[in-house]
């Protein structure tokens, strides 16, 4: 029979379980801090099931691939998202995807499913390709660019496009200046240890409600201006107008603002990280910048890169992989026990929040060798199928594995290799880039290159 721990630690045990905490605050010193490093050394010195304390709240860090399959998968519904994390954006992203739960979320995310369909991702491809064209147009050879922001613009410009359709080019500024508004005020609540009502009206939450108004703006027009036309387009809010439950109902107006929202956001930083960590990582290491050029050469011939180029460019794949690996923009992920309940010996009172953290787990030498070496080519024989499920997540996992994972992907590839095929980059900075945990894995400071000719 397995003996179970209490969770913060036993004082019949010697040895701790987890981190000591002070007083009241808990971990939240060491986690503020350096939340890289207090995830790395739990796994370091205690192991693959660590209790630990924010403030006084009790919380348990997986970085075990098997514990982390209970939890995502096999006893998905025992382990919601954490409520008094995401009370904070229901707000913004109302009962879009990544907020709602339960049959709603269920339901919504059958609905969705559709968007993402092959014939669907085909149209997006194009539309990804031509705004990188005219990304690319616009730097000049010589200029000192900051990759960061570069990305960042392409890709909220590509899922602004593709969810609402080409012609949106004249909303772009605002929606550029609402979903910065929107995403500085969630990094504010995600380290914000009280919910203060979105009526109270500090400068982030003015800021924010505009951004919010913006967006809602710009959504309600397309969905009349679609609704009057009635005239399927190729975006994605199309498919998510055009979509059906069994019952034969549509979304509501509501509920395609809520995943509009959700989209815009969850499908823009996440993507321009990616992007970013993977130019980056290519500057360090020039030989596979050479040998992604020659494939792009090989491949492409003289004109841009289209849909059907993506599986003739296995490279470019790799890199992306080995990026995501290395610097996953979602690099932490929580759940919260819906019940008491036992995992990794621990015995887990209900509402406690469990985290595991894409970072530590990539970066394992139980599962990598040379866990820390960028060599996008142990993707040729697809290292993660040789690997647990879970040694490998920067998708997540189990129901609520990201939908857009093939559209994020072919969107990385197709960026990456219409800039091998244009010009080439140099770092222009000696020092190096150092990560900075927000809400996503987002660089210190800026990423800054020089724009070479081929
Ligand atoms: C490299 C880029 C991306 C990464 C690393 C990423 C990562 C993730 C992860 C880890 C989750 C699961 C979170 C959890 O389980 O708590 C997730 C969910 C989600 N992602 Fe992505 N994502 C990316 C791109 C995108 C894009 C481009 C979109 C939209 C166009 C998108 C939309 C969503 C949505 C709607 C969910 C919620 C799914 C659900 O709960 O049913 N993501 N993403």
């Amino acid at each position: 029979m397995t003996t179970l721990s209490p969770i913060a630690g036993s004082p019949t045990t010697s040895k701790p379980l987890g981190p000591r905490g002070l007083p009241l605050i808990g971990n939240l010193l060491g986690l503020r801090r350096d939340p890289l490093t207090f995830f790395t050394n739990c796994a370091l010195i205690y192991g693959d099931a660590v209790p630990f304390r924010l403030g006084p709240r009790r919380a348990l860090f997986l970085n075990n691939p098997d514990l982390i399959e209970r939890v995502l998968v096999t006893e998905h519904r025992n382990f919601p998202k954490i409520s008094f994390l995401w009370r904070q954006f229901t707000a913004v992203l109302g009962d879009g995807l990544v907020t709602s739960h339960g049959s709603l979320w269920q339901r919504q995310r059958r609905l969705c499913a559709p968007a993402f369909t092959p014939a669907r991702l085909t149209a997006y491809a194009g539309v990804m390709v031509q705004a990188t064209e005219r990304m690319l147009d616009s730097w000049r050879i010589g200029e000192v660019r900051d990759l960061h922001a570069d990305m960042m613009a392409l890709t909220l410009r590509i899922v602004a496009e593709t969810l609402f359709g080409v012609g949106i080019e004249a909303d772009i500024p605002r929606i550029e200046t609402a979903v910065a508004d929107l995403t500085s005020e969630m990094a504010a609540r995600m380290v914000r240890p009280i919910l203060i009502p979105d009526a109270v009206p500090l400068p982030g939450h003015l800021r924010y409600r505009r951004g919010l108004a913006c967006i809602e703006d710009v959504a309600t027009r397309i969905i009349a201006k679609r609704r009057r036309e009635a005239a399927a387009g190729q975006n994605l809010l199309d498919a998510l107008i055009d979509a059906r439950d069994e019952t034969g109902a549509p979304m509501s107006d509501r509920q395609l603002r809520d995943e509009a929202v959700t989209f815009l956001l969850a499908g823009h930083e996440t993507t321009a990280l990616a992007l970013t960590w993977a130019l980056y990582l290519l500057g360090q290491h020039p030989e596979v910048g050479a040998a992604l050029t020659a494939e792009a050469d090989a491949v492409l011939g003289d004109g841009p890169v289209t849909f059907e180029d993506l599986h003739r460019l296995p490279l470019a794949e790799q890199v992306v992989n080995e990026s995501l690996r290395l610097y996953p923009p979602a690099w932490l992920i929580g759940r919260e026990a819906g019940q008491d309940c036992e995992i990794g010996g621990h015995a887990i009172p209900k509402g406690t929040p469990l985290y595991t953290c894409p970072w530590v787990l990539h970066r394992d030498s139980r599962f990598w060798a040379e866990p820390l070496a960028f060599r996008p080519e142990r993707w040729v024989e697809r290292a993660d199928r040789q690997l647990p499920r879970f040694a490998y997540m920067p998708f997540g996992g189990g129901p609520r594995v990201c939908i857009a994972q093939r559209f994020a992907v072919m969107e990385a590839v197709l960026i990456l290799a219409s800039i091998a095929r244009r010009c080439r980059l140099l770092p222009s900075q000696d020092r190096p880039v150092v990560p900075f945990p927000s809400i996503t894995l987002r660089p210190a400071g800026p990423v800054k290159f020089r724009i070479e000719a081929r």
